[in-house]
């Protein structure tokens, strides 16, 4: 029996074009490729632990929505609850791989596409917007990562072996799994959704992977 065409699996055809220029990026080539320039890569750092410290507030909204707006017998709540974990976890790596690289993360400011996207998040954050929403967000923003790490680690990549551990970070195969388990989530509240959630929900989509691909050009230094 052929399985039932998802949500999700429908848009990510639709938006081929997008998606595949957020995890295909040439910021993301250059890592693969073994070409990257370093104070790119320093900047990215920077930028991004700036972004994560702004994400976990939205990933903690998405978990109050979870608990008060899905029939949870699911399992939502802890999904997103490791996530949270994780995230615990990541802050501090930020901290010891900034040490590391001699990025001083207490001078970062801010870029405007990095302003932006915290807006964005921040603007999630609102009661207003439904659970299903604000998932589908949240699922785009991991997979994103996951996607474009993952791409870095292929047999055929020639990542610089000191950037190994990054695209480790979100590139392994559990972190896969844990996107997996987010596109289900997603799935399900879609099936259920009212044709103006999802229509919401698309253009959320939409707007992830722009700012997916703004974040890329401002750390490769082309904004
Ligand atoms: C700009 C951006 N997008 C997605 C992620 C991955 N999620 C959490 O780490 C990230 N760190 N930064």
């Amino acid at each position: 029996m052929q399985a039932k065409i998802t949500v999700t699996e429908t848009w990510l055809r639709k938006h081929r074009h997008l998606y595949d220029g957020a995890t295909r990026h040439p910021f993301i080539r250059s890592i693969r490729d073994g070409n990257i320039d370093i104070s790119s890569f320093k900047t990215w750092l920077g930028q991004d632990y700036i972004f994560v410290r702004a994400f976990v507030p939205f990933v903690a909204s998405v978990l109050t929505k979870a608990y008060k707006g899905s029939d949870d017998g699911n399992g939502d709540v802890e999904v997103i609850l490791g996530g949270v974990a994780a995230l615990h976890d990541e802050i501090s790596w930020f901290k010891k791989e900034a040490f590391k690289w001699g990025v001083q993360l207490s001078s970062i400011v801010p870029q405007k596409a990095n302003q932006e996207y915290c807006r964005f998040l921040e603007s999630l954050i609102s009661p207003d917007v439904e659970y299903t929403v604000a998932a589908v967000a949240f699922w785009a923003i991991e997979t994103i990562y996951q996607e474009s790490f993952a791409h870095c680690l292929e047999d055929d990549s020639k990542t610089p072996p000191e950037l190994k551990e990054t695209c480790q970070r979100w590139g392994n195969e559990s972190f896969g799994e844990y996107c997996n388990s987010l596109r289900n989530i997603v799935d399900r509240q879609l099936e259920k959704a009212s044709n103006d959630v999802i229509t919401k929900a698309e253009a959320t989509l939409l707007r992830v992977l722009e700012h997916e691909v703004d974040f890329w050009n401002m750390s490769h230094g082309r904004t």
